[in-house]
């Protein structure tokens, strides 16, 4: 059975292992690295991995090494790394925004790398994943980066890794995007003199239906979003304040700044030239 190694046992680390071990990991495969007593404890009590404070033990035997900190920590922890990686070559995987797959390669050594953003619906299954390769990765390599991201939802690969960082500002921060737009609506609801626990429960499962619609009706969101439009009516009316504040334009500044952020949080990691 595979070997995986998590390096950082925080949010994503804890969703990624939960979809591994539903679809059939072993808890005895998964080791994780996290310097945190309490979030060790905690990894093991509720999951049953076997967890490290130092990442080298966790990382040595690994067949697959997944990278989960923090973009910041990254340089840092080159240092207990890059020695067992550069012996055993694992499949080396990072799901951190922003970093590139040169500075991996500097950092860690030149190893098959697989940069990828799963986002937070992971923890339930649903998640969506962009991945980008190295040319040092196999097809079988492949094929296993994609069954340990598949485990957590929806996966794409990319083959332009200069797409990652927009794919960051799409699917990686993009649930935030959602839970900002149900925050508003379930504030104008109330405004409007709606009860907080009505508003939540309709607001919640009005997203969780036009989502169901999109991924499981087959039709794009703008003729979905045509169907509720009643011509002269109330959703003509509400879509037509959207445009007149400039909705396509919030959202597209949005992630732009997403994407600028992930680029700039890189650049941050590159030495001084
Ligand atoms: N939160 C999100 O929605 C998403 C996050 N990401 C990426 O995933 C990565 C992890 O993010 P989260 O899980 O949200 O953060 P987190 O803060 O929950 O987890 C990071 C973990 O790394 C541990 N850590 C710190 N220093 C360490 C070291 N030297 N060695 C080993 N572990 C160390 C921390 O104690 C913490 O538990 C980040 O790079 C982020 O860009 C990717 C997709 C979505
Ligand atoms: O906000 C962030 O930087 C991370 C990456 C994508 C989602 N959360």
């Amino acid at each position: 059975m595979t070997q995986i190694a998590f390096i950082g046992g925080g949010n994503m680390a804890r969703s990624l292992i939960g979809g591994l071990l539903k679809h059939g990991a072993a808890p005895g495969d998964i080791n994780v690295a996290e310097p945190m007593a309490a979030a060790r404890e905690a990894l093991t009590r509720d999951l049953g991995v076997t967890c490290h404070g130092d990442n080298k033990a966790a990382a040595a035997g690994a067949d697959v090494v997944v990278l989960a900190v923090k973009p910041q920590v990254m340089p840092a922890i080159q240092g207990d790394l890059r020695d067992i990686l550069q012996a055993k070559s694992p499949l080396l995987i990072s799901i951190a925004a922003g970093v590139r797959i040169d500075q991996l390669e500097r950092w860690f050594g030149a190893l098959p790398i697989v940069r990828c953003m799963p986002n937070t619906p992971a923890l339930i299954g649903a998640g969506a994943t962009g991945l980008c390769a190295n040319a040092a990765v196999s097809a079988a390599q492949k094929a296993k980066a994609q069954e340990v991201l598949g485990t957590a939802g929806v996966t794409r690969w990319i083959d332009d890794e200069a797409l990652m960082d927009t794919v960051t500002a799409l699917s990686g921060s993009g649930p935030a995007y959602f839970f900002a737009m149900v925050e508003a609506m379930e504030a104008a609801a109330v405004a409007q003199g709606l009860p907080r626990d009505a508003a939540r429960a309709l607001a919640a499962q009005t997203c969780l239906g036009a989502g169901r619609m999109l991924t499981e009706g087959g039709e794009d969101a703008a003729t979905l979003r045509q169907r509720v439009t009643s011509p002269n009516g109330t959703t003509q009316a509400a879509l037509e304040s959207f445009a007149a504040d400039g909705l396509p334009l919030i959202v597209a500044n949005a992630m732009g700044a997403a994407r600028k952020r992930g680029v700039e949080l890189a650049a941050s990691l590159d030495e001084p030239t």
